[in-house]
């Protein structure tokens, strides 16, 4: 079998962001939780999306995880490779993104590749070398004040400098504004000039069509959804896509409906306020979770309290920055995090086993922590909720219906992204 796409996600929300964006644009994906064992079924597909939780961890590991799923992919004859990070390029000077890229081109002996993280479709665009969220600056956008990866520069030539030994270089607005041609004989002159790694402007889709045509032959490109959502038209214009999927329907949903959240990204405090206004929800606070169980015990109790009616029912440890901070300065950053994600992904083994069938879940640490604790391997893309953010559905051991769950992305999603998903859910049940 060979695929056309191999795709190495730095985290779940990430990877779904992905393959929703890959089937979308008519891909057979499949979306797998790790790298898959040897024996994985691959028939009729034209991408494997490899979710990790590469994104926060020590460079060196990150860089091991994702030769692992390098390796398992070049076993499938990827024919291309997509490292996939976040649209705001979330990262530290220690990496990941700068480490795993070297990495990967030097086991693909490859001699080049683009960044290209810009989803415009949700307001993530870059211009001379500058990212943008809206219309504001990367580090003005909220990004600054991150719990794991503050993003404080939005300058990404210097930000990617500061992760690689390598010169950085630009592929900027005006080279792209003359076309795929053009912008190809612009980055074989970087590469002449020993530069591998070219940031890339993209202010729309048409600059990331005019990307996707000039790297489609690129053994490894990185970046955002948004380059998925290009590339698979110019892999059919080459003749290696030949199908188009039909993703099919997901089957009907059941359960009860329940979100965690523990991202604390702009976004996701607006829907969390906003849910509130309608549904009931509890707060988990990470400097009680460090010193009483019974908080988390008495989490579960509120949530099932809630869930007898069916739900949906909210336990978030979202907060803002000032929160976050006095957090993460009496227990320390990582173990902040760890201490939210565990339970939360505590609450969601439990619950799930208890009967919840419809789970949203918001951060993309959040959601490797959740869906890790529930054992899923394996997701399958359904309706969009939001670009970037589909319903899955994953089967569970020991349970028929299968879970549906939407991994929803720290700054992705409208305000009443929380009730709304379920309601999109309720209305496809309906055939409508
Ligand atoms: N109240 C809090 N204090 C400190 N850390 C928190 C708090 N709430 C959540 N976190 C941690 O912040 C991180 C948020 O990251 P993530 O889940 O990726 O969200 P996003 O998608 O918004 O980036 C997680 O590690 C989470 O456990
Ligand atoms: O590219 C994006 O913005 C997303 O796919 C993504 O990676 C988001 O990560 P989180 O905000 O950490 O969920």
């Amino acid at each position: 079998m060979t695929l056309v796409l191999g795709a190495i996600a730095d985290d779940f929300t990430g990877a779904t962001d992905l393959a929703n964006n890959l089937v979308r644009a008519g891909m057979r994906c499949v979306q797998t939780i790790g790298v898959p064992s040897t024996d994985f079924a691959l028939d009729n597909v034209d991408a494997v999306v490899i979710a990790l939780k590469s994104r926060s961890i020590p460079a060196a590991q990150a860089v091991e995880d994702s030769l692992a799923a390098l390796a398992w992919l070049k076993g499938h004859n990827a024919r291309q490779i997509f490292f996939k990070y976040c649209s705001t390029f979330d990262s530290t000077d220690a990496g990941n993104i700068g480490p795993v890229t070297d990495a990967l081109l030097e086991q693909l002996g490859a001699s080049q590749t683009v960044m290209i993280p810009a989803f415009p479709i949700n307001g993530r665009t870059v211009y001379q070398g500058h990212l943008f969220v809206g219309d504001r600056l990367l580090n003005e956008s909220g990004m600054q004040h991150h719990p794991l990866t503050p993003m404080t520069d939005a300058n990404l030539v210097r930000v990617l400098g500061s992760q690689t030994p390598h010169e950085v270089g630009l592929a900027a607005y005006p080279v792209l504004s003359s076309g795929a041609a053009s912008t190809r004989v612009h980055l074989d002159k970087l590469s002449a000039d020993g530069i591998r790694h070219v940031i890339c402007d993209t202010l729309d889709e048409n600059n990331l069509d005019v990307l996707a045509e000039a790297v489609v032959d690129y053994p490894l490109v990185t970046g955002g959804s948004g380059l998925g959502q290009a590339l698979p038209e110019h892999y059919r214009r080459k003749g290696w896509l030949t199908e188009v999927s039909d993703p099919g329907r997901l089957a009907p949903a059941s359960g009860s409906a329940l979100v965690l959240s523990g991202s604390c990204s702009k976004a996701t405090l607006g829907q969390v306020s906003n849910f509130l206004e309608r549904y009931p929800g509890m707060a988990l606070d990470p400097l009680l979770l460090a010193k009483d169980p019974a908080h988390l015990e008495n989490a579960l109790a509120f949530a099932r309290e809630h869930l007898t009616d069916g739900g949906p029912v909210l336990v978030y440890a979202s907060a803002d920055a000032g929160r976050v901070k006095a957090a993460q300065a009496e227990l320390g950053v990582e173990q902040a995090g760890e201490l939210v994600e565990k339970a939360l992904g505590e609450l969601a083994r439990a619950l799930v086993s208890e009967g919840v069938g419809q789970l949203v879940v918001a951060g993309g640490e959040t959601s490797g922590a959740v869906v890790s604790a529930l054992g899923i391997r394996q997701l399958r893309i359904g309706d969009q909720i939001d670009p970037g953010v589909p319903w899955t559905q994953a089967p569970l051991k020991g349970k028929d219906a299968p879970l549906s769950l939407a991994l929803k992305s720290g700054n992705f999603g409208s305000e009443d992204f929380f009730s709304r998903a379920f309601e999109v859910l309720e209305t496809r049940a309906k055939g409508k």
